[in-house]
């Protein structure tokens, strides 16, 4: 272990180093608590073995400051010729862990190492156990937002985010979009293709989307089968018109063959769009379902096209 071993005695010092070079221990020395501080930042030692009467810095006090300052512990073993119940509670309560009588025993020091070294390594496991577990709840929380096939948002994440964007843009005035897309006639692909070819379909189509829209305020989510949602906060109506043409020119160019398909012999997409600025009494929910009546549209009146909710009759 790394030692940093504080005394203001240079006969101890040397003793107690000795004893600890023998044990095979690295050793740092200092002289006061002043310079304990220093040398712990400077070294970052496994233990400390201090003298707690010290000129310029009481081990106690070094003690103190090293508990209140660093989240690191490390623990500190305090040195001393002569200690009484009261020295040895005044010692713990100032951040130590225990007590080794001067002059010292190599004995009992190398099995107080060991001890140490021991509760050191439990510590560090503790340590590296709640570290693993802090990063398995971050992705936990990730892929609870996350669809699994397509790698877009889920559902609940997008309903969340949909109400948290209706909120604020009806604070700000600010024009917020939805448009809902639909791939046309896949139920016959499924049918045709599989559903392997299905989901690798799926996926093509939800990393166009997810490519197409740009801003980091976008969201683009899976909203079920082949159903998908993109929520543009802070969008004008001709600027989301615009989005919507360029992803399903984007689709059609993909070229996934769908032979089984009435529109083309290629995969296409249908999208319906809704526009507005949020009102008190327009919530997260009345976006989607007028988006989806603009999607009905589109479907009942050829697919593979974009319809604005405010251009149909
Ligand atoms: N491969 C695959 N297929 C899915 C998935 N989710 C939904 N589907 C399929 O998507 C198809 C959707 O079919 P419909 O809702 O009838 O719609 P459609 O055939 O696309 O017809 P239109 O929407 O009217 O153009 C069904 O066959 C579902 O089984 C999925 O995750 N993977």
């Amino acid at each position: 272990m790394k030692v940093l071993l504080v005394d203001d005695s240079p006969v101890d010092r040397v003793i107690s180093e000795a004893f600890l070079l023998e044990l095979g221990h690295e050793v740092i020395l200092g002289e006061n608590g002043q310079q304990a501080l220093e040398l712990y930042r400077e070294h970052d030692p496994d233990i400390i073995l201090m003298d707690e009467v010290m000129p310029v810095m009481r081990g106690h006090e070094a003690a103190k400051a090293i508990r209140a300052h660093e989240d690191n512990w490390v623990p500190i073993i305090f040195l001393s010729a002569r200690f009484t119940a009261e020295d040895i509670t005044a010692g713990i309560d100032a951040g130590g862990d225990d007590y080794l009588a001067k002059p010292l025993d190599q004995q009992v020091l190398a099995a107080k190492m060991k001890a140490m070294e021991r509760i050191s390594k439990m510590r560090q496991r503790l340590l590296e156990v709640s570290e693993a577990l802090e990063s398995a709840n971050v992705e936990l929380k990730r892929l609870a937002d996350v669809d699994g096939l397509t790698g877009l948002a889920n559902r609940r994440y997008m309903d969340r985010f949909l109400s948290h964007e209706v909120a604020r843009c009806s604070r700000n005035q600010e024009p917020l979009t939805v448009i809902m897309c639909d791939i046309d006639e896949f139920k016959r692909y499924n049918d045709f293709y599989g559903h392997l070819k299905g989901d690798d379909c799926i996926k093509m189509i939800a990393n166009t989307l997810m490519s197409s829209s740009k801003r980091a305020t976008d969201l683009a989510a899976r909203f079920g089968g082949e159903e998908f949602a993109l929520i543009l906060p802070n969008t004008t109506e001709a600027d989301a018109i615009g989005l919507a043409e360029n992803i399903r020119k984007k689709v059609e160019e993909l070229d996934i063959m769908h032979e089984k398909s009435s529109v083309k012999d290629c995969v296409t997409l249908s999208m319906g769009i809704y526009n507005d600025v949020p009102t008190k009494m327009l919530r997260g929910e009345d976006y989607l379902n007028l988006a989806d009546k603009a999607l009905y549209h589109a479907k009942q009146t050829g697919r593979n096209k974009v319809v604005n909710y405010s251009d149909i009759d």
